[in-house]
């Protein structure tokens, strides 16, 4: 029997990986950027033994069918090609998100599984070795190996396609994501199939891939130098032109809700009155928002004036992913 454990914490793109150059190796169209979060975060334990007969996925203690396994599985089929192992496991994973639903994130999943795998075998993984595992599972969990700005180096290969951390001189740590979870969620179309639709077919995909490299470099200047509105506004950005890229996909598609929206405007509204804050979104309604840590307070307090504060999660810096003791 061989086991292995790992804690990692999900990561928020600021410049956002939207669609794939190759499916199957998990290698984007883009380079991405994000922040790791201290808020939210998965323990995994990954236990290989020649007497399963197939993988078991069990999470917060629910055993999971074939479906929900899919990533888990798919990712140990990989490691096992990697090893030359057949070996089967049962991998148990714990998600660590405030009572709000719908924050679990599959990055901070699929790195502490790497995470957790790799310690399994004694891989003995450098960060970039194991950033480049868990991209086979998901593309953002290769950010979660890194804790404060990591940046996806897309690469085009297996090879050279992981994450680095972003020198910052500790700037995340005068930063604060306020998480808006919003109740009218529908039910979502996953990052994975909204990624690819919109690559397949949006119209708007190339004028979005134009814009990456330039808004990338504007994000590494504003962190290098410090400068939160020039990253709140390059972040807001990249993020409408993501979203906006969904509008123009056949079948056209949405991951705003009504809630959503009226969150985002009132960001505008807030921002307008004089406090510097901006928002970002992923595949789903919730919003996120991005705000100095001196103004957290303030912003936490113009917010729930009109929302329920139960609906507002904080978020600081994160740490890089954490191999357990056995
Ligand atoms: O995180 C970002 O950069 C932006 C997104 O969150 C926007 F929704 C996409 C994350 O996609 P992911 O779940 O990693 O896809 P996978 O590689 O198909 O597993």
């Amino acid at each position: 029997m061989y086991s292995g454990k790992a804690r990692a914490y999900t990561n928020i793109a600021l410049i956002k990986y939207w669609g794939k150059e190759n499916q199957e190796l998990i290698i984007p169209m883009n380079n991405s950027l994000s922040l790791t979060l201290d808020a939210f975060y998965t323990e995994t334990e990954v236990t290989f033994s020649k007497e399963l007969k197939e993988d078991q996925f069990y999470l917060d203690n629910q055993w999971q069918d074939s479906k929900a396994t899919l990533k888990v599985s798919r990712f140990l089929d990989f490691v096992r090609s990697k090893t030359d192992s057949s070996l089967r496991a049962v991998v148990k994973s714990k998600n660590f998100v405030p009572t709000a639903a719908g924050l679990a994130s599959s990055a901070s999943g699929l790195a502490a599984l790497a995470g957790a795998a790799s310690d399994a075998l004694n891989l003995n993984l450098t960060p970039e070795e194991l950033s480049r595992l868990a991209r086979r599972g998901s593309g953002s969990a290769c950010r979660s190996i890194y804790g404060g700005f990591a940046e996806w180096q897309k690469g085009y290969s297996d090879e050279t396609s992981y994450a680095v951390q972003i020198p910052s001189s500790d700037f995340e740590n005068d930063l604060s994501m306020i998480f808006v979870v919003v109740n009218d969620a529908q039910k979502d179309i996953s990052s994975r199939d909204g990624m690819q639709r919109t690559v397949e077919t949006s119209a708007f995909y190339d004028g979005w891939l134009q814009t990456v490299p330039q808004d990338l470099a504007k994000a590494k200047k504003a962190i290098k130098e410090k400068d939160f509105i020039a990253l709140g506004e390059v972040s807001e950005s990249s993020a409408l032109k993501m979203h906006g890229t969904t509008l123009a996909a056949t079948p056209p598609f949405t991951y705003w809700s009504a809630e959503s929206m009226k969150v985002m405007n009132l960001v505008r509204q807030i921002r307008n009155g004089g406090l510097p804050c901006y928002f970002t979104m992923d595949a789903g309604p919730n919003v996120k928002l991005l705000v100095e840590r001196k103004n957290e307070a303030a912003l936490l307090s113009a917010m729930s004036a009109h929302l329920d504060a139960k609906q507002l999660v904080v978020a600081h810096a994160g740490p890089a992913i954490e191999i357990l003791s056995k």
